[in-house]
Formats: structure tokens, C-alpha cells, sequence
């Protein structure tokens, strides 16, 4: 059996404070290499101001936007969110802060082998496998009594009332989100990476969620998003929250809303920090799309799923995407 030391990768940090050398296994096998440079066309993202949906005299024209921006793209930049920017560096901060820590500090928050749960990077479950320039802080944040307190840092002493004050569960609006949705925060850490070219921060993917918030870093770009085959860069707004469509909000909104495929492209010159919150419904609910939206012209386009977030890992490794179209379960390949 393998041990704990071979199944866990070397902090990608550490990697890159030593000038090491990256290993192959960091090395994407894909043939579209990541590139951050104005080459890459920007998004023309939609933003959506929350204040204005809300008002009875501008919420028809805000929801339109919100449409378009989720059945074209999956995603928009949310403003007028209600949280303070003030508040938003403040978690910026200690995310920093807590990777800029020693070694030994966040070790002490080390995830176990076989969970994703705490501090480390991706779980090692193949030989073949690509991993990730980056390290990551992944803490369940709701429902409450599934809160693993040992993973939350005690340093910097702000960190643990940050986290809790991060509860989105609101968002999670819809019947099949259950009752408990799981709302789970993941702090990435991507440190500069002698070799961009090759090595991307994160592998294109879509996230298993229903819904997910980002909260960029202000200054350093990275995240692309695929459409049409070709890679849009997305831009910075330093006090807007990304909000992307996950694989659950797909099947509910039987596709017209999309969970886009997106990546992390690396550069050699800065780090950069986020913060990604998943809101993922109940493992036990039945995801399926909502009754109002099949019709005779437009059937049910996926199976109905349960516990999608388990179906998701077993491929995500590996490089595919599992497919939930209702005609069977092959694979997209995304590398
Ligand atoms: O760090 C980012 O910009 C995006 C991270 C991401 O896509 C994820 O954690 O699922
Ligand atoms: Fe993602």
C-alpha cells in the first residue's frame, strides 16, 4: 500500500520558493498550453448589480442581463453585493497570510490522504494524473455540524471568523438544494511557476457545484474561461464577486443555463490568491431539470443524478467530465 508521504504531493509553495524544477507530473498533456497575455481575449462579461435586481423599477432589465450572462457565458461579475470591499481585502489578507505562515504552521492543518478536507494540494489518484500548480485551504463552512474545526487556522486569529461570516447559504435558493446544502470554501494558492507554458494553475474543468462565488485576486490574473474552443481571460473587478453556474444548475435549468469550463493559466512573476465558495445541494436530493422547462420541443436533456459531487471526483483526476446527458455516460475528455 502507499504510504501517506507518496500519495500526498510536495506543497507546490515550497517547490516554488526552492527554484526546484517542477516534475513531469505537473507538466499538462493537453496541446493548448496556458498563456496570460493579451493575446487571449477578455470576456465581455456581464455585470450584474444586485441593487438594481432587487428594485421593483430596474429588476426587469438586471434579470434580463443576468439571462443572457448565464445562458451564454455561465457566468457574470456581481456588484452591489453588500459586502464592504473593505471586508473583502480583509479575507484576501488572511488567506495571504496564512500561506505566507511556516511550513510546520499550516502542516498543522494537513489534509488526510484519502479527503479533500484542509490544507495540501490534489489528492494523488492515478499514476497518469495531472496535478495542480497549486495549494489549497478546502473547509466546509455549512451546514454547521459538519464544520471539521481542526482544519480551520488558529493564525492569523481573524481566519476562523472570516470563514463563518462567508455563509452564502442564501444564494442557494432553489427546492432542490434541500434543506441543508452543503456550502464549502476552498483558498487557492497559486505561487509563481518557472514554466507557464506548460503548467496551468488548475486543469480546465467545471465545478460539480450548483453555484459558485469567486473572489478574484485584485491584482494578478489567471482564470480563462472556454467558448467555442477558444480561451476568454477574465477581467478583474477588484470588489466583485464572480459568480459561475456549476454542473447542478445545468441539469436543474435543463441547459440553458451552462456550466462553463474554465482554467487557471500560471506566470513566473507573481502569486496570486482566491477564494472559491461551492454551494452544492444535499447528497440525497434528486438533481434533475425542473418540470417548467421540458417540453415536447425541448426534453429532458440529463439523467437525474444524486450525490453528483462523488460522480464528479471519480473523473475529475483523470481529466474528464463526467457526462449527464440522459443518452448514457460517456466521458468528455478535457485534457
Ligand atoms: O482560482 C481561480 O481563479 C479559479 C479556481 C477554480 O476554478 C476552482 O477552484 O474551481
Ligand atoms: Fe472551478
Amino acid at each position: 500500500m502507499a504510504t501517506m508521504a507518496e500519495l500526498m504531493s510536495n506543497s507546490v509553495q515550497e517547490m516554488a520558493a526552492n527554484g526546484q524544477e517542477p516534475p513531469v507530473k505537473y507538466f499538462y498533456k493537453g496541446n493548448d498550453g496556458g498563456v496570460l497575455d493579451s493575446s487571449v481575449p477578455l470576456i465581455e462579461i456581464q455585470v450584474v448589480d444586485l441593487g438594481l435586481l432587487s428594485s421593483p423599477s430596474t429588476s426587469a432589465q438586471e434579470l434580463e442581463k443576468l439571462k443572457l450572462a448565464l445562458s451564454t457565458w455561465g457566468c457574470f461579475q456581481v456588484i452591489n453585493h453588500g459586502m464592504t470591499s473593505s471586508f473583502l481585502d480583509k479575507i484576501r489578507e488572511v488567506s495571504k497570510q496564512f500561506f505566507a505562515s511556516p511550513m510546520e504552521e499550516k502542516q498543522k492543518y494537513s489534509r488526510e490522504a484519502d479527503s479533500i478536507e484542509g490544507y495540501g494540494n490534489d489528492m494523488i489518484l492515478s499514476d497518469h494524473q495531472t496535478i495542480d500548480w497549486t495549494d489549497r485551504l478546502y473547509l466546509t463552512i455549512s451546514p454547521e455540524d459538519q464544520r471539521k474545526i481542526k482544519f480551520w487556522p488558529e493564525n492569523p486569529k481573524d481566519f476562523r471568523a472570516m470563514a463563518i461570516s462567508l455563509n452564502l447559504e442564501e444564494s442557494c435558493f432553489l427546492d432542490q438544494y434541500g434543506e441543508q446544502p452543503l456550502v464549502t470554501a476552498r483558498f487557492n494558492f497559486y505561487p509563481p511557476c518557472p514554466k507557464p507554458d506548460r503548467i496551468l494553475g488548475v486543469k480546465p474543468h467545471a465545478d460539480a457545484s450548483a453555484v459558485t462565488f469567486l473572489l478574484q485576486d485584485k491584482e494578478v490574473e489567471g482564470l480563462q474561461f472556454l467558448k467555442d474552443n477558444e480561451w476568454f481571460r477574465v477581467p478583474i473587478i477588484p470588489h466583485a464577486l464572480l459568480v459561475n453556474v456549476g454542473d447542478q444548475v445545468e441539469i436543474m435549468s435543463n441547459g440553458i443555463f451552462k456550466s462553463p469550463v474554465h482554467r487557471v493559466v500560471t506566470n513566473t512573476k507573481r502569486e496570486r490568491n482566491t477564494l472559491a465558495v461551492f454551494c452544492i445541494p444535499e447528497s440525497d436530493n434528486e438533481i434533475k431539470p425542473a418540470d417548467g422547462l421540458i417540453s415536447e420541443s425541448r426534453p429532458s436533456l440529463y439523467r437525474k443524478v444524486k450525490d453528483y459531487v462523488s460522480i464528479y471526483f471519480q473523473h475529475y483526476q483523470q481529466g474528464n467530465r463526467p457526462n449527464r446527458s440522459s443518452k448514457g455516460f460517456d466521458l468528455f475528455h478535457l485534457q
